[in-house]
């Protein structure tokens, strides 16, 4: 899929973030224009102080009767030379604020779309994408497109002023003389095209590589204390400088291979040069132009050439542009998990997996699941390490969907139902709580931001986590930082407990949840969760059997498929895989 993506998709893309702000644009090529003229004019108009004073003396000198400095005629060639100046100065500025007004409205468009994309992204997609490499394309390739357009669109709304008034001004001259020039120019563009066509690929693997550093990066901070702890550091800083020396050799090419149209343009104008001076010649001989005539035309050939080498010379960014544009476009494209259900759901009944069969690509995690919950029950999730616990919740929830066999709420097909009224009936304590920097209150308030102050509270007694909230110096206002390094993993459990039990879902999802904590905490996070499944359907997974041993039904993973199931009496009176398993760890205790 990737680098398939060409660039007129991602150029059609960018105009449609442009065309709502197509006035000011308009607006500043207006501006843009406007400029251009007093700059041509002001010259002339500089040129008539000078020829009207020149005047006046050698009318003075030659004693002409009357003769003197015409002030009021200087005065008002000034005047009007001083309003040209105003309108370029103010033209250029206001020239720039538009251009710069209406590039950030659609930078900041393009920005918003990207976040809005990613939270309408399935997990599947988010998943299958490194995350670094994402958050590359909304903030360096948005900024490579910002920055170019910033500086290529003046110059090239200057460069087509510039090329036509040359051309207006060479056509006076001679017609046949710049009809030469103009057959030139199809020369030049198959020059530019080769050119670009080469160094574009260079500069999508210029992009590419940077969203690799990006990801590089993000990894590197995400498992900094891995990496600091298992000595990682010399091995991360190695791969870092690959994917940097990548970067270097492809900006290299990219821009090495850019930069050569410039010279390469000026060649052809050698060339159109000596020709025009062997044709302008003749017609110099003949009489048909002047010598003057030829200078200025040949003045007018590098007039043309000059935008056309400062646009080839921006085009290394204008080709980063292109090649961000197509990875934003890319990404804008990624699947949307689509729900065409309406239809809302409560549970009254029993949850019930049918021969439910699924696999993350070619591999196979689940072969044929089969089990049902009543309303209110807990079903505990037991089986080795990548047994497919995870996935089962994953399904139930519709973060992926099975692909063969149904699960069913109530009897009715869960896709059959929209996500997101479906994800409402659910709430979720994970090992791996999240929590975001902001307040304490903040935080346990995310799962119900319309719950009062009496609610929250009576969260928080439940959770267990009145003592540690009223030790705070700022108690619920206590800032929690970016990473929730300031509270332990205990206290992080009981917040996204405290969560939970604020949202009332009719179902919980808790996985691994009282796991790398000590007794008293632990103690703690078993009363805080039954209060939390009290009058719930749960599905617990968890490793460590003695906190399941209340669940109303067990079901034991392996290979993919249930190997067991009953209560926990039922399975040690088995003697079976779980039997084992539990005298396993009960022994190591
Ligand atoms: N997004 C994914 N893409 C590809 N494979 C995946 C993905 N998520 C999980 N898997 C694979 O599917 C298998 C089941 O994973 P799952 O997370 O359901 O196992 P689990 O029983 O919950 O494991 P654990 O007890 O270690 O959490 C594993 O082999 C895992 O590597």
């Amino acid at each position: 899929m990737k680098n398939k993506i060409k660039i007129p998709y991602s150029l059609k893309t960018l105009f449609k973030y442009i065309s709502p702000y197509k006035k000011t644009f308009f607006a500043s090529i207006l501006m843009i224009i406007i400029s251009n003229f007093a700059m041509v004019l002001a010259p002339n108009i500089e040129g008539m102080v000078t020829n009207a004073i020149i005047k006046d003396l050698k009318n003075i000198a030659s004693s002409i009767p009357g003769a003197h400095i015409q002030i009021e005629k200087i005065i008002s060639i000034i005047s009007f030379l001083l309003i040209i100046y105003i309108i370029k100065t103010f033209s250029q500025m206001f020239g720039m604020f538009f251009i710069t007004e209406s590039i950030q409205n659609t930078m900041r468009d393009l920005r918003n779309d990207c976040i809005k994309k990613i939270n309408s992204l399935s997990v599947k997609t988010i998943d299958s994408h490194p995350k670094g490499d994402i958050l590359s394309r909304i903030t360096n390739d948005v900024d490579t497109i910002s920055t170019a357009m910033q500086q290529t669109f003046v110059n090239i709304i200057s460069g087509i002023m510039t090329v036509t008034f040359a051309f207006i001004m060479m056509f006076r001259v001679n017609l046949l003389m710049t009809l030469c020039v103009i057959l030139f120019i199809p020369i030049s563009y198959f020059i530019i095209r080769k050119i670009a066509s080469i160094s574009q690929k260079s500069f999508d693997m210029q992009q590419k590589s940077l969203g690799d550093l990006s990801a590089n990066i993000t990894e590197s901070f995400t498992g900094y204390n891995e990496i600091i702890l298992y000595g990682k550091q010399d091995e991360y800083e190695k791969k870092f400088e690959k994917i940097n020396s990548e970067l270097k050799l492809t900006a290299f090419k990219a821009q090495f291979l850019s930069y050569f149209m410039s010279p390469a343009l000026s060649f052809i104008t050698y060339i159109s040069i000596g020709l025009i001076s062997v044709i302008g010649g003749f017609y110099c001989i003949n009489g048909t132009i002047s010598v003057g005539q030829l200078q200025a035309f040949i003045r007018f050939i590098w007039q043309v050439n000059e935008p056309l080498s400062q646009v080839s010379q921006l085009s290394s960014q204008i080709q980063s542009s292109l090649s961000a544009m197509s990875r934003i476009h890319e990404f804008l494209e990624y699947n949307n998990e689509y729900d065409v259900e309406k239809r809302d759901i409560s549970i009254n009944r029993c949850i019930s997996f049918e021969n439910v069969e699924f696999g993350y690509g070619d591999k196979k995690v689940l072969k044929g699941i089969s089990f049902e919950v009543n309303k209110g029950e807990t079903v505990a999730i037991v089986g080795a390490t990548g047994s497919g616990k995870t996935t089962i919740v994953n399904l139930l929830m519709r973060f992926y969907d099975s692909q063969k066999g149904k699960i069913e709420i109530d009897g009715i097909d869960i896709k059959s139902i929209n996500r997101e009224k479906l994800r409402e009936r659910f709430g979720m304590v994970l090992q791996d709580t999240w929590l975001f920097s902001g307040s304490i209150k903040d935080n346990i308030l995310f799962s119900n931001p319309n719950a009062s102050e009496t609610e929250l509270k009576k969260a928080c007694k439940l959770a267990n986590l009145e003592e540690f909230i009223s030790s705070l110096p700022h108690g619920y206002d206590t800032k929690i930082d970016e990473e929730a390094d300031n509270i332990s993993q205990g206290e992080k459990q009981l917040l996204t407990i405290a969560r939970a039990i604020l949202k009332n879902p009719d179902i919980l999802i808790l996985d691994e949840a009282t796991s790398s904590i000590d007794t008293k905490t632990e103690k703690n996070i078993q009363g805080a969760m039954d209060h939390l499944m009290n009058g719930r359907t749960s599905f617990i997974i968890a490793h460590r059997l003695s906190t399941i041993k209340n669940a109303d039904k067990i079901i034991v993973l392996k290979d993919g498929n249930i190997i067991e199931s009953g209560n926990h009496d039922e399975l040690l009176d088995k003697k079976g895989f779980y039997a084992d398993l539990y005298n396993a760890q009960f022994s190591s205790l």
